[in-house]
């Protein structure tokens, strides 16, 4: 109590001092941002001039006179592998640790605040706590044990007390960058509507493809009319891309344009650019916010539980697995086999799978397999069609590329325009291992489906819109809110705003020694086509269970 009460007297006490920041409003170059920023400063009482948050923490602490729970949390700065990210970290009590996100008065400790526009919003204030605690934050791992510690916590999204944008100030603007989503549009519409309903927010602007277009195309302009219907189609009508990712060029046309929200959805390519960009907006001292809303069909990004899209791809992908099974118990020895999407994660194969329950083998490129010899792929087929006439398989795109790539040694080095690795179709390239391993040996029906795209270019589903407007709508509380830096993501089910490095560290990939996988073997009752070693190695890059609900 006394810690809350002495940090809502300290924000009180600064509110007192504000003065009114223009910053990154206008043409203004970065030197004369700093000029005006420092013209203002005397404004302020000299005793509270160069009081930054974590000082006023400090200075809490100071008063506080040993109390328990401020003598704990201490805020520990700790250098970053992206240059000029301070990683804010928070510790308390029981092992408690707050990976925190960056907040404007971080650089700007003095910048004016606003009452939220949403307390006067009937629609808002009849709801009971509303308003999200300052001090909420959301655990990581939700199982523990009776002595394990607290662990990594993250700040809790929604909307806050006080805002750091007047309305009528903002120009916030949308990007859409990498492969294509069920849900874009929507997340799209629900920034927009987001910014216009709940914070009177009219000038926004769209980004037309991808990251090249801050610099090389005109603007879209975007208010509630012109998205009202955009969820109903699949793709980004904002249009998309791979490459092009030019910081210093983006964030001139940020500054050029006066822009001071950015709203970046995109996947883990996509967040990297946005980390980049928010420390290049940093150097300049620029008051501007960014926010990531990370998307995903591969479910490779780290931390979240998933993001929109993934629902609807693996639905979707249902409609191939069940005519792979129709066409497979339709003729003798008949095999359908299905071809996913997944370059370095498996988790559209593996769920797609485990919801069919038609799906006899599934093939991930976490999971090494072989073809010949016991144990293989090939005795394994040849196993389920003496046993049941018939059998589905699923393979992930990303899957036995080692195998590919010893028969096609230049594949190992193409890469998209992204940097991510162009992969050989490993569907066609096992279609025809199969057919040709038992040309001799038996009457074999195989029929390859690839609907790769047509998982990812379709509207999204009932549940994902929901996934979509939440998420949208928490990145723009955090934005209002004067947080930036951050992925917005589900964290056991609670909507947090996670600091970019933490998104962006690694790549989030299925545990083939987690509960999950286990359970999917259980269900196709296929083997594990792991030798001893492989298990020995394997990599255990993923955020143990993730994919909880
Ligand atoms: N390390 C990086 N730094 C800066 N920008 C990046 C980085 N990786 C990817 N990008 C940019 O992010 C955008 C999307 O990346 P991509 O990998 O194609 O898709 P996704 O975001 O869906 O993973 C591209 O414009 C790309 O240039
Ligand atoms: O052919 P494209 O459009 O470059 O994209 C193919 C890749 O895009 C994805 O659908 C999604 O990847 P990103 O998240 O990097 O956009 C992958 O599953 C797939 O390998
Ligand atoms: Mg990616």
């Amino acid at each position: 109590m006394i810690i809350i009460t002495l940090s809502r007297i300290f924000h009180r006490c600064m509110d007192y001092f504000r003065f009114r920041s223009s910053s990154s409003g206008g043409r203004s170059t970065a030197s004369e941002t700093d000029h005006h920023h420092h013209q203002l400063i005397p404004r302020i009482s000299r005793k509270y001039r160069s009081l930054s948050f974590d000082s006023g923490l400090r200075l809490i602490a100071s008063l506080s006179n040993n109390h328990q729970r401020i003598e704990s949390p201490t805020r520990l700065v700790m250098s970053s592998s992206v240059s000029n990210s301070d990683r804010k970290i928070v510790t308390g009590s029981a092992g408690y640790i707050l990976e925190d996100v960056p907040h404007f008065t971080d650089d700007f400790p003095d910048c004016p605040t606003y009452p939220n526009p949403l307390q006067d919003n009937a629609a808002y204030s009849v709801v009971k706590q509303y308003f999200v605690d300052d001090d909420d934050t959301v655990p990581q791992k939700i199982v523990v044990h009776p002595d394990s510690p607290r662990g990594t916590h993250f700040r809790r999204a929604g909307p806050r007390q006080r805002v750091y944008f007047e309305s009528d100030d903002v120009l916030a603007c949308i990007v859409t960058c990498g492969g294509l989503c069920p849900g874009l549009n929507t997340v799209i519409r629900e920034i927009v509507c987001g910014l216009s309903y709940m914070y009177g927010v009219k000038r926004i602007l769209g980004i037309d493809g991808g990251y090249r277009g801050f610099y090389a195309r005109n603007t879209i302009h975007l208010d509630t009319n012109t998205v009202n219907d955009i969820h109903r189609s699949g793709g980004t009508i904002l249009g998309t891309s791979r490459g092009g990712h030019d910081t210093t060029k983006i964030v001139d046309s940020i500054q050029d344009r006066g822009i001071n929200q950015v709203y970046i959805i995109g996947g883990d390519g996509s967040q990297k650019g946005a980390a980049a960009i928010f420390e290049e907006i940093r150097r300049r001292k620029l008051k501007v916010a960014v926010a990531g809303i990370p998307k995903t069909i591969d479910n490779d990004i780290p931390i979240i539980d998933r993001s929109f899209g993934f629902d609807t791809a693996v639905e979707e992908a249902q409609r191939a697995i069940n005519a792979a099974h129709v066409e497979a118990t339709s003729f003798e020895n008949g095999i359908g086999l299905v071809k996913l999407m997944g370059r370095y994660s498996g988790f559209i194969a593996m769920y797609a799978t485990l919801a069919s329950r038609d799906v006899d083998c599934c093939l991930i490129p976490e999971s090494p397999f072989f073809l010949e010899g016991p144990g293989g792929l090939f005795e394994f087929i040849s196993k389920r069609l003496k046993e049941s006439g018939h059998m589905v398989i699923v393979i992930a795109e990303g899957a036995g590329q080692d195998l590919l790539a010893e028969s096609i040694e230049e594949s190992k080095t193409l890469k998209d325009a992204s940097g991510n690795k162009l992969l050989q179709d490993v569907g066609l390239w096992i279609s025809q291992r199969i057919k040709d391993h038992f040309a001799k040996k038996m009457t074999l029906n195989l029929k390859y489906i690839d609907p790769t795209y047509m998982i990812r270019a379709v509207p999204s589903n009932a549940s994902d819109n929901v996934c979509c407007t939440l998420l949208a709508q928490s990145a723009v509380h955090g934005v209002m809110a004067g947080y930036n830096g951050f992925t917005v993501g589900l964290v056991n089910g609670r909507h947090t705003y996670i600091p970019f490095y933490r998104i962006t560290e690694k790549q989030n990939k299925v545990v083939t020694t987690d509960r999950m996988w286990a359970r999917l073997l259980s269900s196709t009752n296929q083997p594990s086509f792991m030798k001893h070693d492989d298990i020995d190695s394997n990599q255990l890059v993923g955020e143990p269970g993730t994919m909880k609900w």
